[in-house]
Order: C-alpha cells, then structure tokens, then sequence
C-alpha cells in the first residue's frame, strides 16, 4: 500500500473480484482524498457497482485490499465505519406508505444516528415541511431522488457514494445536486459518483476514473485526460473566408466549414500559437472546443480495444 497517500479516504490497492469463472475487477489501484469530488465512468458491466460495493465492505475482494477511512470495510469495525458513510444506491425503493419524515427517521435509527436534525436535512436537499408530510408514494421521481439523497447524508458522512445519482431528473434538480456536492466537497467529504451522464460531469468533478470490462483505463483530471487523449482542438471562427482562415493557419491546422463559421482543428498543443493567427483576421467571433469528456471516454475505449 506504499504508493498510495496514506490521508486517502478510500484504498483500492491491486483489487481482483471473481464471481464464477468472470472477472468482475482484475488489479484495480485507485485512491480517493477528503474534499474530492471524483467520478467513476465506464459502460454496463465495467465494474463500477462492483468497486462501490467493496467500498462499502458489502463484497470482499478474490484478491488485494480495501480500505475505508484507514480500515477493513469488510472487518471487525465495519458497523462503526459504515456510519461515517453514505451510500445512494442507482435503484432505492421506498416504502410508499410513509411520509418523507417518516421513511428519513427509519433510515436514521437504521443507521444509528440523532433524528433531531432530519427536518433540516429534509429542508437542504429541497423537501420543505408539507412535501416531507406527504406519503412518498406521492413522490416524484426527483422527490424520490431528493429523500434518497437526505438519506445518504444522514450522520453526516466522511465518504459518499453515489450511483447514478441524477438519472432520471431535470436540470434545475441537477443543478441543486451539484451544488449540494460541492458543499459537501468544501467541507472535506469524499464523494464519488457514478455516472453516465458525462456531460453533465465536466466542471463537477476533480477527477475523472474510466472503468471498461472491470480494469481502470484512466484515472485523472479533465485536464490530465485531455493531456494523455491528445485529441484535436476545434476552433470556430466567424467573419473570415475560410481561404483566407486555411492561408492563416498553413499546416498548424485543418479547416473545414460548418455552416456559416469555419473550423479548424488542431493538435492541442499548437491551439495558441493557431489562435494568435486567427486573431490578425478580421473575425466576428471565434469559439474554442475542447474535447469533450464523452469524446475523451470514447477515444479511451477505442484505445483499449486496440490495444
Ligand atoms: N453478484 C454477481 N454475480 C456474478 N456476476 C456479477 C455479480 N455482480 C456483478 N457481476 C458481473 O461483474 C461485472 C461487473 O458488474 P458491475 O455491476 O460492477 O458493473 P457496472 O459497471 O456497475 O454496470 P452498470 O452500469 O450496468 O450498473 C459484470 O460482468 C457483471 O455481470
């Protein structure tokens, strides 16, 4: 476990899970840190609720270890480090004969922990007095999501899961989660979503972690991806012909038209010096694209199965 900071919230350290015949994770090495938000991507099957189970010391490793907050979740003091974390499930099933109260309040004695602030946190993720009195199979699905959300918060956690926390809910909704996330962030809580909701992600998350058939392909910040991917950088720019753009740019780029602007791709190193050609053109607007996280999982994936 040397390489790894020993502050980390979370260890993950040369993890092998087998179920059957099938490698579920094969030499995972990850580490989580208070105050980071990171995000755990990968298709169907990749092995994401696999990790987030061992985290949780719900599964054991075939092989390797875990470690939560510095122990074995899976050991002697699990129902002591199950309290400092919060966990949101992809699919929580509600009793839809309670209240919001009431179902927050099982979950608190569930979990061993004070009732007396769950009005507040019924309040914080948005579910005010006469929503929480409501029967929660009068919920919506952003209601639902809301109470799931409170319910992963309770006792206040040091480490927080959450599995495709925003599937299924608007973008105001979403809005509100993630500003919920950062303050957790800001208070020092590890928090590590899954999602495939990539998009939605970039500018969320501090790091990035791309699973693909249970081995970790990437690991970084969008910064750190987009560094390693290498990918062209899109550059449009309007009120220039697209001659006098391509004369501007000699080989330092390709350029193309789409619709009324022109675009030039380049390689990301070269973006400054093609932006100082373009600003001697009388343009009427130019926008910088970078690659996107969706096209930067895409790229890592074709580079697995290359490999
Ligand atoms: N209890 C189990 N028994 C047998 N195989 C399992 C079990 N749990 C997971 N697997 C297998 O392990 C692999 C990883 O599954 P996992 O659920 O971790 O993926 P995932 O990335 O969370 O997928 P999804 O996005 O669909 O939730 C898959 O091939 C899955 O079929």
């Amino acid at each position: 476990m040397n390489a790894f900071p020993t502050n980390a919230s979370v260890l993950i350290d040369q993890v092998t899970k087998i179920y059957g015949a099938r490698a579920a994770l094969t030499e995972v090495n990850l580490h989580l840190d208070p105050g980071q938000c990171v995000a755990l991507v990968g298709h169907n099957g990749a092995g994401k609720s696999t990790l987030i189970k061992l985290m949780l010391g719900l599964i054991r490793p075939t092989h390797g270890q875990v470690r939560l907050l510095g122990e074995d979740p899976a050991g002697a003091h699990a129902a002591r480090l199950r309290r400092a974390v919060g966990y949101l499930p992809e699919n929580l099933a509600f009793h839809p004969s309670l209240t919001g109260q009431e179902t927050l309040d099982f979950y608190a004695r569930l979990k061993n922990v004070a009732r007396a602030g769950n009005t507040d946190l019924l309040a914080r993720v948005g579910l005010e007095a006469e929503a929480a009195r409501r029967r929660v199979g009068t919920y919506s699905k952003g209601m639902r999501q809301r109470l799931g959300l409170a319910q992963a918060l309770l006792g206040q956690p040091k480490v927080l899961f959450l599995d495709e926390p925003t599937t299924g809910l608007d973008p105001a909704l979403r809005q509100v989660f993630y500003e919920i996330v950062q303050e957790l962030r800001a208070a020092g809580v590890t928090v590590l979503l899954s999602s495939h909701a990539l998009t939605e992600l970039e500018g969320q998350t501090d790091r990035i972690i791309v699973m693909n058939r249970g081995v970790k392909i990437a690991d970084g910040t969008l910064a750190d991806l987009r560094h390693l991917a290498d990918l062209p950088v899109r550059i449009q720019a309007t009120g220039a012909p697209a001659g006098a753009v391509a004369d501007a740019l000699g080989t330092l780029g390709q350029v193309s038209t789409n619709g009324h602007a022109v675009e030039c791709r380049c390689a990301g190193g070269d973006k400054v010096a093609v932006l100082r050609r373009l600003t001697n053109l009388p343009l009427a607007d130019i926008a910088v694209m970078e690659p996107s996280l969706d096209e930067l999982y895409a790229h890592f994936l074709r580079r697995e199965q290359a490999a």
